[in-house]
């Protein structure tokens, strides 16, 4: 069922030992960012790979709304027919980006510098997310924007007439807020340059040179700073989008936990914006390794092969790797409860702000589950119970968050007790295969009544 339908509960039993081969979907911020610069091109993009979850399926449309033509064809491949660099019509309705921030701020960024009010609205995890955060650099361009209150959605967006390009420190590490900005800069006039004082996830810098953008990247005393020449025209490209770190995180952590599991996760991006979340557990002790290493597309990727790690010890995760493992600190928080010792995250403050209060929404259900948990405003920790110590047994609330509805699933299959969630429909936004993917590798996941 749909994020946006009726709750779905599910419950998740103890599983027998987890096996084979886990065939994660294509990376969620490249395949938004595929279907954006495709829109921004002239002529036709090409994307194999492209994640098929609900967040992505939403940003296909708002694409098509803004004129761009966008197809699915019949072997799963798409294709994107785009417009051009400030060729964007005015959308005849709403934008709706349902649970998807990155949706809906790179979109926000996008058409910025389009002479016409465009109004985006979300489902009500969105609704209650900060976009001041993007509308703020946005306005430097020559923006004007009209949301409720502390600028949350609905909100609209007048467009600059004559956009000029932009200098911009992002005040917070956020690749959504450094990319909103970058897309704008496209079509103002100029150089536009964004800096940010901690890397965040380099996609977008990536994907622009990729598109034949005039794009450097430095590394400076101030932070890394990103220039780019606006008003190019976009090249469009052939696109194979790798898989997911962030999903791989939960067929990795399941197989971690889960006694007697050996679990191989192929493909996946080893971007070093994104896999803090493989080092920490490597630290932890997992036994996790990483075979048949390569480059695709630029992009260093591995199979990832992890097996059922008795030995795990918390750790202290360093807050300079937060941004290179945000969205992956609610699964994290359950692979700690199955250590031994305390694991500590500082410098997590953004998780307070993502689809729910993430450092509270864990906190909550897994003292329910019987492990200890301290949190403030930008750190938690989680007192490890060693493997097979978790009692479980509880109701986790997911509110509306794939993520903390996914690590709730992993924590009831090695648990003693089982766990349910109350709504498991948010997962269709980013691992619409999870239900069969982790249920084929041996999980006991099962509609609740
Ligand atoms: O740019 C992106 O694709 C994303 C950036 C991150 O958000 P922030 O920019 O808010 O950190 C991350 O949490 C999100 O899942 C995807
Ligand atoms: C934070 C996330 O996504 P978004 O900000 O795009 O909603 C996520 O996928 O964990």
């Amino acid at each position: 069922m749909s994020s946006h339908g009726t709750p779905t509960p599910m419950i998740s039993r103890k599983a027998e030992p987890l096996k084979g081969v886990a065939e994660v979907p294509g990376d969620k911020s490249i395949s938004h960012r595929s279907l954006i610069l495709g829109a921004m091109a002239v002529g036709e993009t090409q994307i194999t790979g492209l994640l098929e979850g609900e967040d992505v399926l939403d940003t296909a449309k708002a694409m098509r709304a803004l004129g761009a033509e966008v197809v699915r064809h019949g072997d799963g491949a798409w294709s994107v027919h785009g417009v051009g660099v400030g060729g964007f019509g005015e959308p005849d309705d709403v934008i709706d980006c349902g649970n998807s921030g990155t949706g809906v701020r790179l979109i926000m960024g996008a058409v910025a510098t389009h002479p016409f009010a465009v109004t985006f609205t979300g489902d009500a995890s969105l609704r209650s997310r900060p976009m001041g955060r993007v509308t703020e650099p946005l306005s430097l361009f020559g923006t004007t924007s009209f949301g409720r209150a502390g600028g949350r959605l609905p909100l609209t967006m007048v467009g600059a007439e004559s956009p000029v390009p932009v200098r911009y420190t992002t005040p917070v590490p956020s690749a959504q807020v450094k990319s909103a900005v970058l897309l704008a800069g496209l079509n103002a006039p100029g150089v536009t340059v964004v800096t940010e004082k901690e890397a965040t996830r380099d996609h977008t810098e990536r994907m622009l040179a990729g598109f034949g953008a005039e794009v450097t990247v430095e590394d400076t005393a101030e932070g890394r700073v990103i220039s780019l020449v606006g008003q190019p025209e976009l090249k469009p490209q052939v696109i194979a989008v790798p898989r997911d770190p962030s999903s791989a995180a939960f067929p990795v952590c399941a197989a971690l936990i889960v006694p007697g599991s050996d679990v191989l996760v192929p493909g996946i991006g080893l971007n070093p914006t994104r896999a803090g979340l493989f080092t920490t557990l490597r630290e932890m002790g997992a036994d996790l390794t990483y075979e048949n290493e390569r480059e695709e597309g630029g992009e260093p990727v591995a199979d990832l092969r992890a097996r059922f790690s008795p030995d795990m010890k918390g750790i202290e995760v360093p807050a300079e790797r937060a941004a290179s493992m945000i969205d992956e600190y609610p699964v994290l928080s359950v692979v700690a409860s199955f250590a031994e010792g305390i694991t500590r995250c500082p410098g997590v403050k953004e998780l307070r702000v993502k689809e729910s209060d993430r450092i509270d929404a864990m906190a909550v259900g897994l003292r329910a589950c019987g492990v200890e948990v301290d949190e403030g405003e930008d750190w938690f920790s989680v007192k490890g119970l060693g493997p097979e110590g978790v009692p479980g047994g509880a109701r986790a609330e997911a509110r509306l968050d794939h993520r903390i509805a996914m690590s709730f699933l992993i924590c009831g299959m090695a648990a003693k007790q089982p766990v349910e969630v109350d709504d498991a429909g948010p997962i269709a936004t980013s691992f619409p295969i999870f239900m069969d993917l982790m249920g084929g590798l041996g999980a006991k996941l099962e509609t609740a009544g």
